[in-house]
């Protein structure tokens, strides 16, 4: 293995287990060294913290018509990555949550299936099987998840693990220690390295979604940086949590990192998904996170090949929420499993 164009003592102390891909031609000069890639990073615009809250708080009084509603509400089934990430998590837990993502709603065929499961690695397998052929992704969280303290090697090797058991996605975690000490190439590298991991045999790879769990970055500036490392380093996806800390997914930091991946786009022709996780709960939730979307972001971000929800139990809400639209009421207590 080569550690071509890894510079520093993190990437020198791995350099055998760290395999670089070609960095993006557009950003390789701030990423030959920390400074450059401070320089970069601190050159950003300062986010305005109480215009973005303000915008984010407008988009999110937009009504949405009725037939409207219903295309919406289909189209967040389909985004959903239906998730259980729980230590008491056991195959059959899986294996319904599986059936679940590929026929939501048993009385009524006609509903979307989710995007994926998401599940821990050693779950990858039941997950796989229990979706029998469908057209639904598995994503495996990764590396350390969700605090991401542990050494590259194991965080490789997690990835690596996870891949191999058959997940299409691989949700990594950033070391928040590493980026709030200000060590931004080893937080770079380190996801350049987790996506070389996603590499298959056969030369296909999962597809990277990078948490960088905003509810820890302390900042907006913060948030705004670590999403243009992530997309510098190859994301294809960035998340905004892992569900796991107090402040999770919020319509602000989603904005933010819509506004990233637009930019982005803008300057380099490249469209990276988002991926807000933790604490979505309601179908009136979901459709203020589309409009976010529709409004920041564009049209081209509304499906689920770009946007997704992190959620555990959004899915429900928005069963009952379909069932009432079609029927004209509420179903009973029965109506969704309680997962
Ligand atoms: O990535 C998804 C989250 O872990 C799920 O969080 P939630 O249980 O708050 O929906």
């Amino acid at each position: 293995m080569c550690a071509r164009g890894v510079t520093g003592s993190y990437a020198r102390r791995y350099a055998h287990v760290v395999t670089m891909p070609t960095t993006l031609t557009a950003f390789a000069d701030v990423t030959t060294s920390d400074s450059a890639l401070r320089r970069f990073l601190h050159g950003l615009p300062g986010v305005d913290a109480v215009g973005l809250e303000a915008r984010a708080a407008s988009l999110g009084t937009r009504s949405i018509k009725t037939t409207a509603k219903a295309y919406a509400i289909d189209l967040a089934i389909s985004m959903i990555d239906l998730t259980t990430l729980e230590g008491a998590d056991t195959p059959g837990k899986v294996r319904a949550l599986a059936a679940k993502a590929v026929n939501p709603d048993p009385t009524d065929r006609s509903t979307p299936m989710t995007a994926a499961v998401c599940v821990y690695p050693d779950m990858v397998a039941t997950a796989k099987a229990g979706l029998n052929g469908a057209d639904v992704k598995v994503a495996s969280v990764a590396t350390a998840f969700p605090a991401g303290r542990a050494a590259l090697p194991v965080k490789l090797a997690d990835t690596r693990d996870a891949v191999a058991a058959g997940a299409d996605e691989i949700d990594m975690v950033i070391d928040r220690g590493a980026f709030l000490a200000g060590r931004y190439l080893e937080t770079y590298e380190l996801i350049k390295a987790v996506k070389e991991a996603c590499v298959r045999e056969d030369g296909t790879a999962a597809r990277l979604k990078v948490i960088f769990e905003t509810g820890e970055l302390s900042t907006y500036d913060n948030i705004r940086r670590a999403s243009w490392i992530g997309m510098i380093a190859g994301a294809d996806f960035i998340k905004t949590s892992t569900g796991k800390v107090g402040v999770n997914a919020t319509p602000a930091n989603t904005l933010l990192m819509l506004e990233a991946v637009r930019d982005f786009k803008a300057q380099t022709g490249i469209q990276i998904g988002v991926k807000p996780a933790g604490g979505i709960r309601t179908t009136k939730d979901a459709l203020k996170f589309l409009v976010l979307v529709n409004e920041t972001a564009g049209a081209d971000w509304l499906t689920n090949e770009w946007f997704r929800f992190g959620a555990s139990s959004l899915l429900n809400d928005l069963l009952m929420q379909r069932q009432k639209l079609s029927t004209g009421r509420y179903s009973g207590p029965d109506y969704v499993t309680v997962d």
